[in-house]
């Protein structure tokens, strides 16, 4: 059974579903996909709003249960009730990105996706945190999947060595001005 679980691979299947509000969010939620991406995780966006179509976010949630896929985000900004709306529908973890657009600077969003009655919950990333979105939800999936474990061990020591190479550039143009 474990050896199973061991092979288990994440290449072919889509294992995070992204929902976002508004075409307009696109060129922020993208980032959360090319993350996924980095990381092998095959993942899909949809454009659908709990306030404008809450229907087509309703029917993708159970395409998504019979599909397989194992992890929803939830992206909204200014009323950002999607990723609660999701969360009421599902018992598969939901992951909140609220964005920053609107005259709010994101204060609205956050509240809006992270303020959830108890037996709720929304697992609410910063502002905009679309990088931390995607490893969040890499993180929950890593624990069945070796290989995407695998890759975020890659990717921390990725991060690490270029927040190192930063850091000495920075002391040496200090020390030479
Ligand atoms: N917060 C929500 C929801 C929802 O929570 O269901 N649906 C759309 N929106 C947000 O409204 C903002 C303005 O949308 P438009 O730019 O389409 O007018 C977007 O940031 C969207 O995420």
């Amino acid at each position: 059974m474990a050896k199973k679980a061991a092979s288990k691979s994440s290449d072919s299947k889509t294992l995070v579903g992204i929902l976002t509000g508004s075409p307009n969010d696109l060129p922020k939620v993208i980032k959360v996909q090319e993350t996924l991406t980095e990381l092998g995780i095959h993942s899909e966006v949809v454009i659908a709003s709990a306030h404008r179509t809450p229907a087509k976010v309703f029917a993708y949630i159970d395409r998504a249960h019979a599909e397989g896929v194992e992890v929803l985000i939830g992206c909204a900004g200014v009323a950002a009730h999607l990723a609660g709306v999701i969360a009421g529908h599902t018992r598969l973890p939901v992951i909140g990105l609220p964005l920053g657009n609107g005259p709010l600077s994101g204060w609205d969003s956050l509240l809006s996706t992270v303020q959830m009655p108890p037996g709720v919950p929304v697992a609410t990333v910063a502002v905009d945190g679309t990088r931390n979105a995607a490893i969040l939800a890499a993180r929950i999936l890593a624990i069945k999947y070796p290989a995407i474990d695998k890759a975020l061990a890659k990717l921390a020591e990725e991060d690490r060595k270029r927040y190192d190479q930063t850091a000495e550039e920075a002391l040496a143009a200090v020390s030479k001005g």
